[in-house]
């Protein structure tokens, strides 16, 4: 067989199941899945640590997803949106993948799972002041300390950012959740000084909590949070393939830290019962990539102890499960 045969022929089955996957993916699926999931609902609790979120009815429920073509799943309140929260980390710490060298990244944070809940002090304290991976609340501050040092106008260049990828030019902050959270930092402030303590933090600490607190705010809906992700199942570029977010091993430094990070310590079971890069938001979000075909965007407000959506993790489930897709 020549070696032109044999590659047209590998072409030809890839095609053929990726056919097969989109054609299994309808409205009607997302919806069965919206309804077998949404008695869990029930058993979850929404975050009330951030008083503007807890006021948030616990019986949302949507799920949008995004293929590389640009085709658009949704069921739902798929465009509803809600306040993105921790899902931010994943975009600040692309934004400063653009601009820093990897080295100097990852002298000041980790890359491995914490085990911990998402803001504890514990290991902080032990580990001098290093957090273990970005998307722990330690280290997502470590990141938008950084973005603080080389960007001029964070806060304008995330907006610019997220609306670019999500096609939606009307994506905003929602000041009242940023300024909610502002007003119960204690924990977060504490983190940001504990790191500054030990020399891992070079901004005012203020500074670096309103622009942190204002990525978190980000109001999104899962169609939105679908599209705008879909650049890490692409290698980096958005859909239109033409721009280049972050490079192909940027994109996959990034996927392997949700794999293993992105969940908290919810993150072991949400790889075995669901097996694809993911990250959370205590607003009830979740987005996960199915890398080289699609992107995931979930919201069902009512949290499990990690402070992971209950109901979202359940239909992350069923859906990689009806797709036949994981990466294990
Ligand atoms: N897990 C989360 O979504 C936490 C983010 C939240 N803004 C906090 O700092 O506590």
């Amino acid at each position: 067989m020549t070696p032109l045969l044999f590659l047209a022929i590998i072409l030809r089955i890839h095609l053929s199941l990726w056919k097969t996957v989109v054609a299994s993916l309808s409205n009607q699926l997302l919806q069965q899945i919206l309804d077998d999931v949404r008695p869990l609902i029930a058993q979850g609790r929404v975050a009330d640590y951030i008083p503007a979120l807890s006021t948030v009815a616990p019986d949302y429920l949507g799920i949008a997803v995004c293929t590389l073509d640009g085709q658009l799943w949704q069921a739902g309140d798929a465009d509803e949106r809600f306040s993105i929260q921790s899902i931010s980390k994943v975009l600040s710490l692309a934004l400063a993948q653009t601009r820093y060298q990897e080295s100097e990244i990852w002298q000041r944070v980790g890359k491995d799972p914490s085990g911990q809940p998402f803001n504890s002090l514990v290991q902080l304290e032990l580990e001098k002041g290093k957090p273990r991976n970005p998307f722990i609340n330690a280290g997502a501050l470590v990141i938008c300390d950084m973005l603080e040092t080389r960007l001029t106008a964070p806060r304008q260049r995330m907006l610019e950012v997220v609306r670019s990828l999500a096609q939606q030019p009307d994506i905003q902050y929602d000041r009242q959740v940023a300024r909610s959270e502002f007003e119960h930092s204690a924990r977060n402030a504490a983190i940001a000084w504990l790191m500054k303590a030990f020399g891992n933090f070079d901004n005012d600490v203020a500074t670096v909590l309103q622009t942190y607190f204002h990525y978190c705010s980000l109001s999104m809906s899962c169609t939105e949070l679908a599209r705008c992700f879909a650049f890490l199942a692409n290698q980096g570029r958005d859909l239109s393939g033409e721009l280049a977010i972050i490079t192909p091993r940027q994109t996959k430094h990034i996927n392997a830290l949700m794999m293993t990070s992105g969940m908290y310590d919810g993150a072991g079971e949400f790889a075995w019962r669901v097996g694809l890069p993911a990250k959370s938001g205590v607003g009830g979000g979740i987005v996960a990539i199915v890398p080289g075909e699609m992107s995931i965007a979930v919201w069902s407000p009512a949290l499990d102890a990690s402070g992971n959506s209950l109901a979202g993790v359940a239909a992350l489930e069923m859906l990689a499960e009806k797709l036949n897709r994981s990466l294990f």
